[in-house]
């Protein structure tokens, strides 16, 4: 199976879609299959219910409310207080344990009454399991730089061929997956054309030179036009016919407008040169860019948040070292195009207008760090992506400076939480100044002194908990020599050292995680970077940054903001009043003028300028993480939710509390609903991995080819024999925050088999996500009964149950689990008032997304799970402080010196072997 397929209609993910997304609850999963399964699949789905017939960890899963009754207890607050068992349990009896629920590719009732779009997709040859490969639609006819779609069947996509990537190693990233009805007639498919997008020629880090490694993972189509995690939905009928606007018709239809954005923007992408020639019903539709860390995806939805059509691919990864993980803007920028353009084409090809979109939002991979040049709007280099630990040695640079000077306070500051510390600390320095300036004095100028010593009279300083500043400098002031002193000014008197002086103002730990420090890295190391910075060209952004710019116009008068959730991981912004904070910037010493406008997450930034969607207004930006919890609808304090995605995120919304950890969470901004509404914060557990372990027994082990067959490789075995695997890639994350852990497979013997390290692999993330809660449930005095949870890893019934075995709790999987997508639809509806929706009203969302959910019990005895807890922690302790700082100063070492011969043989005029191939091209 392909990626590709495991999000076909078939991926229902609970067994029991049936096409229309309402849940009919007539079948158990394993009878809830669909006609057109392929041999192969029959044949995996019985191997896989042997096998986990046998099993002791069958899935113990149960139907959702709307199929079976009232659900087990109140949805909300997913955190209740009180004990773990939870309340009104449906009897085992009724539960599915006997045979394991199919993975969620190989149910699909869906099917039984496909939609039109679901007939395409199930014309997808299964033969592209195995090797994936580039597939076309049939050209209808083709003129010289143009491919035509249509028709059905496919074709090798033609070596040369205007649409091929740029990236010789990773064409699939432009593989289509828009497949045309095989028996469509009528409206003409568009024509699609893409120009080719020249290679980056950013210098290095791709032309280190001889010795370099980088691996370009091959990226596997995954689109489809069904949501990988929900049921397909019919357009609804009943609307009113609406031509399409003539505008939009006029401007695609002489074939010569340039796609979205301007020069290097979104109009690398595509040019529309014909358009479905009829009637089109015009609705009301909200969209979604989901660009997440491995692919993108474009989702229109409904007012019940029901998919009415999307379009996904995967776009490349390049780890050109080890712990570096970088993408190509140009890439992300061309997902998202394409996307757009297919989906609006499946959009046509239902019947509706592109018009009936009437707005979108953007949520995005966080921290991933990108720069531009303002004046052409191209990328600076590559961008670093959030899990990339390349950094690690100048976080040590700089937690050494924070140890030492602390951090600057602010002009004004009037906050500082720990001011009785700060006061305490000052006073001594104080009094010691004081008494150096009166023997001063006193010897100098031989004057009786006759005053106190102290020039803080105890009383006076403020208690713990008091609001104010600390007030020892106006105190200060009265002893002229020591206000003279350039030490103690009123800036420098306020100053935190430590990690904490951080930890106030941003809510966040010094870590390789977050943005600064990645964007200090290009500045210092990247050539072009540094010189656009120097000459005020640089603009600095994170992806929905990015994305936004290049939507609204790139260099044409493109909208250069970034939403506040994202802001909130740069390390530069002050959590308490949203604002980029100054001392933080002096503190990377990094220029005001690259930063981009911070704004809420729900208004309206611009309008869509190109494209399909031409005119239409980006109304919400959020990040990917604070989407899902909006999307799961978790706007209440105490309510959380998990996102297993390439990492995976607990949030847990604390309110317009800031609430500070001690043991390892961040304090994070979960959402604005709006300029000028307050603050959401959250608290979050971030896990830097999950699917991207999956993805590397996919990609770098081939252990699988497919992320969908782990359910059945790990169904072999009932446990994994003692194995547990430390998924430390780039070090740990949340709760354990060691930079210098390392990735470890442990207790390995002769009976351990790829089914023990796949089930390790799996029980990885649910050991982290388990530690994670387990701190949230210490800090906030309440004990987790259910997880709602999302992201492509909830595919995984196994993963579900070992997740609800490990965690000791419940696991609530929507069947409609595009909730990152949605959170940034709702923000954007909201924003323009659409359907009524508005965020600080719960009640307007109550028809959003009620379809049924499936349920996932904890099964394993109390006495297993702790065992097996031990087990982990024992294997995090090994992985622990793995990595040197020698090391990692070798390593950096060695990356200066490479960049040292890359400049030489550059003002020698010699060229590095990635510039010569890029001469050639050009
Ligand atoms: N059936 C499955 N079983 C286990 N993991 C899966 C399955 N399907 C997808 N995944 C994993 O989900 C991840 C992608 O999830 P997604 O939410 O799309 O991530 P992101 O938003 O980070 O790109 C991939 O790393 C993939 O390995
Ligand atoms: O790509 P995801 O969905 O795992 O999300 C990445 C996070 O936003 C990183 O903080």
């Amino acid at each position: 199976m392909t990626e590709r397929q495991a999000h076909s209609p078939a991926t229902n993910g609970n067994g029991n879609g049936n096409g229309n997304g309402n849940g009919n609850g007539n079948a158990h999963p394993s009878l809830a299959r669909s006609k057109s399964l392929s041999g192969r699949q029959q044949q995996q789905q019985q191997q896989q219910a042997g096998n986990a017939a046998s099993s002791t960890t069958a899935p113990s899963v149960r139907r959702s409310a709307s199929q079976r009754g009232p659900p087990p207890t109140a949805r909300r607050p997913s955190f209740v207080p009180g004990s773990l068992t939870p309340a009104g349990l449906t009897p085992t009896s009724e539960l599915y344990n006997a045979v394991p629920a199919p993975p969620p590719h190989l149910r699909s009732d869906s099917v039984l009454a496909p939609s039109p779009l679901a007939t395409l997709d199930s014309a997808v040859d299964d033969s592209q399991n195995e090797q994936p490969r580039i597939v076309r639609p049939q050209p209808l006819a083709a003129t010289p730089g143009q491919s035509f779609y249509g028709g059905g069947g496919f074709t090798a996509l033609p070596e040369g061929s205007p649409i091929s990537s740029p990236y010789n190693s990773a064409p699939a990233s432009r593989r289509s997956s828009f497949v045309s009805h095989p028996h469509a007639s009528g409206p003409r498919p568009p024509v699609i054309r893409r120009r080719d997008s020249s290679a980056s020629g950013y210098g290095y880090p791709e032309q280190l030179g001889a010795g370099q490694v980088f691996v370009d993972v091959d990226p596997i189509a995954t689109p489809s036009m069904l949501s990988r995690a929900g049921s397909p939905t019919l357009p609804l009928m009943t609307q009113k016919t609406a031509s399409r606007s003539s505008s939009r018709r006029g401007s695609v239809a002489d074939g010569v407008r340039p796609g979205f954005g301007f020069g290097g923007g979104f109009g690398g992408g595509f040019e529309m040169s014909s358009m479905m020639d009829r009637n089109q019903k015009e609705e009301e539709f909200v969209g979604s860019i989901d660009c997440g860390t491995t692919s993108t995806r474009f989702i229109i939805f409904d007012k019940y948040a029901k998919i009415i059509c999307e379009h996904q691919t995967e776009y490349p990864q390049h780890y050109p070292h080890p712990n570096w993980h970088e993408h190509e803007p140009q890439d992300l920028v061309d997902s998202v195009t394409e996307c757009i353009e297919r989906a609006v084409e499946k959009l046509e090809f239902l019947g509706y207008s592109a018009s009936s979109v009437k707005c979108i939002g953007i949520t995005n991979q966080r921290e991933t760090t990108l720069c531009w040049d303002k004046q052409t709007g191209k990328a600076l280099c590559r961008a670093i992506v959030w899990d990339d630990a390349r950094t690690v040695s100048l976080v040590r640079e700089f937690q050494k400076k924070l140890d030492e000077e602390g951090l600057p306070a602010g002009e004004g500051e009037q906050e500082v939480t720990d001011y009785a510390q700060t006061a305490r600390e000052l006073k001594n320095e104080i009094q010691s100044k004081a008494v150096d300036a009166a023997t001063n004095l006193l010897s100098n100028l031989d004057v009786q002194f006759h005053g106190n010593a102290s020039p803080v009279p105890n009383e006076t300083r403020p208690e713990a908990g008091q609001s104010g500043s600390v007030t020892t400098s106006q105190e200060a002031s009265s002893t002229p020599t020591i206000t003279s002193d350039a030490s103690i000014q009123p800036d420098a008197k306020r100053r935190k050292k430590g990690k904490d002086a951080l930890v106030d103002v941003t809510g966040l730990p010094l870590s390789t995680y977050f943005s600064a420090i990645k964007l200090k890295w290009m500045v210092l190391h990247h050539r072009d970077v540094r010189e656009a910075y120097e000459q005020d060209r640089m603009a600095f952004g994170t992806v929905d940054s990015w994305l936004l710019y290049n939507l609204t116009g790139a260099a044409d008068g493109g909208v250069h903001a970034i939403d506040v959730t994202n802001a909130s991981r740069t390390l530069l912004m002050s959590i308490k009043t949203l604002q980029w904070y100054d001392p933080l910037l002096r503190f990377f010493d990094l220029k005001p003028s690259i930063l981009p406008r911070i704004v809420s997450s729900s208004e309206v930034y611009g309008n869509i300028k190109g494209g399909p969607l031409d005119g239409i207004p980006v109304a919400g930006m959020i990040g990917d993480q604070q989407a899902a919890l909006v999307g799961n609808k978790c706007l209440s304090k105490g309510e959380a939710k998990n996102t297993y995605g390439t990492g995976s995120f607990v949030l847990f919304n604390t309110g317009q509390e800031v609430v500070r950890s001690e043991n390892g969470l961040i304090s994070t901004l979960a959402y604005q609903l709006g300029p000028k509404a307050k603050a959401t914060y959250a608290l979050e557990g971030s896990i830097a991995v999950a699917g991207s372990a999956i993805k590397w027994l996919r990609d770098q082990v081939g252990l699988i080819g497919d992320s969908s067959e782990m359910d059945a490789l790990c169904g072999h075995v009932k446990d994994t024999g003692g194995v547990y695997f430390v998924t430390a890639f780039s070090g740990l994350l949340a709760p354990y925050w060691d930079p210098n852990a390392g990735g470890m497979i442990v207790g390995l013997t002769q009976y351990s088999t790829s089914a023990h390290i796949a089930r390790a692999t799996l029980e990885a993330v649910c050991y982290q996500t388990r530690a994670v809660l387990d701190v949230i449930e210490k800090e906030s005095g309440v004990r987790l009964e259910e997880l709602k949870v999302d992201g492509g890893v909830t595919n995984s019934d196994l993963a579900m149950q070992i997740q609800a075995d490990i965690g000791g709790f419940r696991i609530c999987r929507p069947a409609m689990r595009e909730s990152t997508a949605l959170g940034s639809a709702l923000l954007a509806g909201s924003a323009v008032n659409l359907f009524g929706w508005d965020l600080t009203n719960p009640d307007t969302l109550k028809e959003v997304n009620t379809e049924e959910a499936m349920y996932f019990e904890p099964i394993l005895p109390e006495i297993k799970r702790l065992k097996q807890i031990k087990g982990w922690e024992k294997a995090v302790e090994r992985a622990r402080s793995w990595h040197t700082n020698e090391q990692e100063d070798e390593d950096e070492a060695e990356y200066e010196r490479q960049l040292e011969e890359e400049e030489k043989r550059r003002t020698e005029g010699l060229v590095s072997p990635g510039e010569a191939a890029q001469r050639e091209k050009e």
